[in-house]
Parts: structure tokens; sequence; C-alpha cells
């Protein structure tokens, strides 16, 4: 095996470490990976072609940007325990990019996704 080939591994195994961390040590990380992996599912199943893929990915980016809004508050913990005006903002702006993607995949799937399950199911 190539040095290289055993690099990516080695990061893949590093990645799957980081996520396995997040979902053990983080509340918040468990609910929205709840949350997004339903809405994917649910998005996937009930949407066809590009809106599936579409709709399915805006569910799915939930849980991406909750696992960097882990990755920036332990950042912080472990930079600073003290309390600093830059660690407050940097948590916050995290804790917003969060929240900001929950809602617009709230309302796609209030708008999109839902009135089609309802379609489907009646
Ligand atoms: N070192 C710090 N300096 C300034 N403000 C901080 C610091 N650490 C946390 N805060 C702020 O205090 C509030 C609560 O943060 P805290 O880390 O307790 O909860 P959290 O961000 O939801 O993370 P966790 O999931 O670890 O509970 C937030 O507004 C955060 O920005």
């Amino acid at each position: 095996m190539t040095k290289t080939v055993k690099g990516v591994i080695k990061g893949i195994g590093f990645a799957v470490e980081g996520f396995l961390g997040a979902f053990r040590e983080d509340v918040h990380f468990r609910i929205n990976l709840a949350l997004s992996l339903t809405g994917t599912a649910v998005s996937l199943a009930v949407l066809n072609g590009c809106t599936a893929i579409l709709v399915g990915f805006i569910n799915f980016s939930v849980l991406v940007v909750e696992l960097l809004n882990t990755a920036v508050e332990r950042a912080v913990d472990t930079a600073t325990s003290e309390f600093k005006p830059s660690a407050k903002l940097a948590k916050d702006a995290a804790a917003a990019a969060v929240l900001s993607v929950g809602l617009f995949a709230l309302t796609v799937d209030l708008t999109v996704v839902l009135p089609e399950l309802i379609r489907r199911l009646s």
C-alpha cells in the first residue's frame, strides 16, 4: 500500500473518530443528527429527481454544520477557560450557523416535503 493510500485511510479513521466523539459527547449533535437524518430520508423517499437530492442535501447539511459547531465549541474550550468576548462570539456565531441552516431546512420541509408526504399518505 502506498504512503498516500495509507494517509487517506488514516484520515478517514480520524473523521470516523470525530463523528463518534461528537455523538458520544454532545447531546445537541445527537438531536440534530436524528432530525437531519430523518429529514434527509423522508425527502429522498417522497420527492423525485433533482428536488429529492436538493432537499435531501439541505436536510443533511444541518448535520454537517452541527459537526462544525461542535468543533468550534471544543476548540474554544481547549483554547481558554477564561471569559473572553472573542470566545463568546466564536461560539455564538457557530450556534447561529446551525440555527440558520436549521430554520431554512425546517421551512423547506414544511413547504415542500410535508405537503408531498400528506399527498402520498392520503
Ligand atoms: N470562554 C468563553 N468566553 C466567553 N463566553 C463563553 C465562553 N464559553 C462559553 N461562552 C458563552 O456562554 C454561553 C454558553 O456557552 P456553553 O459553552 O456553556 O454552551 P454551549 O455553547 O451550548 O456549548 P455546550 O454544548 O458545551 O453546552 C454562550 O453564549 C457561549 O458563547
